[in-house]
């Protein structure tokens, strides 16, 4: 999916100030961060928006940024590329950049399950094998600590705004109406409400045959907070307490993930 040539490609990729990039560790979030921007999107300018190139910016042929030339704005990119390795017209043009985080244990357990249950992707004998190559960073996109290390330095950038998971399940309603008065949208909130209605896990979960095709229920499998607790043992708990507590505690990120509310059992 991320061949060498489209990386190549990638670097001379050309950002406009009004793209939208989604940036995110796998499975914190960012289909659903999408359709919430592609509603909001929607609700101004009334054109239903559709990305007619898969919408992971570094995956594809190397002449997808060719044809993305053509596309209208604004455009919507979501990528789990870590912050060093974004294409730097992204900085130098100021296109507005979503960050979505989720807390390390849950995006653990989905990012197992989402390998072990489609069928087209390496699964893993187990998952504690799976846990093991987690906790070194040797699974896709790699590691989870060095993508949250780096972003952490840019928690305070113009143009950069930090999106928690758990904060959206918390309360859908405020963390649209913050992403949208973050993009500079102004909507009612009769608008919020009903983008937040047709933004639920539920309500994404029985429309992605539609969206997102067989991958669909894969995908939006489960959309919980605290699965965790039914696949860490005690010794993983452990590990991963430890791991955060060396790359992320006392930093900026580190309390945002609230990782005492999310983590502890
Ligand atoms: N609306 C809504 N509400 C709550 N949770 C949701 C929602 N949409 C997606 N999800 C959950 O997000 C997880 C998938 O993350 P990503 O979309 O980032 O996956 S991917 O990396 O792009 O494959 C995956 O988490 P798990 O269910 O824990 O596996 C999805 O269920």
């Amino acid at each position: 999916m991320c061949t060498q040539e489209t990386f190549r490609a990638l670097d001379a990729f050309e950002a406009r100030s009004d793209d939208v990039l989604l940036a995110s560790y796998p499975k914190c979030g960012s289909n659903w961060i999408l359709h919430i921007v592609s509603e909001l999107i929607f609700a101004v300018s009334k054109k239903k928006y559709a990305c007619p190139e898969f919408p992971v910016l570094e995956c594809g042929d190397a002449e997808k940024y060719q044809r993305m030339k053509l596309f209208p704005s604004p455009r919507i990119l979501t990528t789990h590329l870590h912050y060093d390795k974004l294409p730097q017209s992204i900085f130098k043009n100021k296109a507005k950049i979503l960050v979505i985080f989720r807390n390390p244990k849950d995006t653990a357990v989905s990012f197992f399950h989402f390998h072990n249950d489609v069928p087209d992707i390496p699964s893993y004998a187990s998952w504690d094998e799976f846990f093991r190559q987690f906790i070194k960073g040797q699974v896709s996109w790699g590691s989870y600590f060095d993508f949250a290390i780096n972003w952490n330095k840019h928690i305070d950038d113009e143009n950069v705004k930090f999106i928690l998971y758990e904060d959206l399940k918390e309360n859908l309603v405020v963390g649209i109406k913050q992403i949208s008065e973050f993009l500079g949208f102004s909507l009612t909130d009769e608008q919020i409400e009903t983008i937040s209605t047709q933004s639920t896990f539920l309500a994404m979960r029985a429309n992605s045959q539609e969206t997102h095709g067989a991958i669909g229920p894969f995908l939006f499998r489960k959309g919980e907070v605290g699965d965790w607790k039914r696949l860490f043992n005690e010794t993983q708990n452990q590990e991963m307490d430890e791991r955060f507590k060396e790359c992320l505690a006392g930093t900026s990120l580190g309390d945002k993930l609230k990782y005492e509310a999310y983590c502890l059992a």
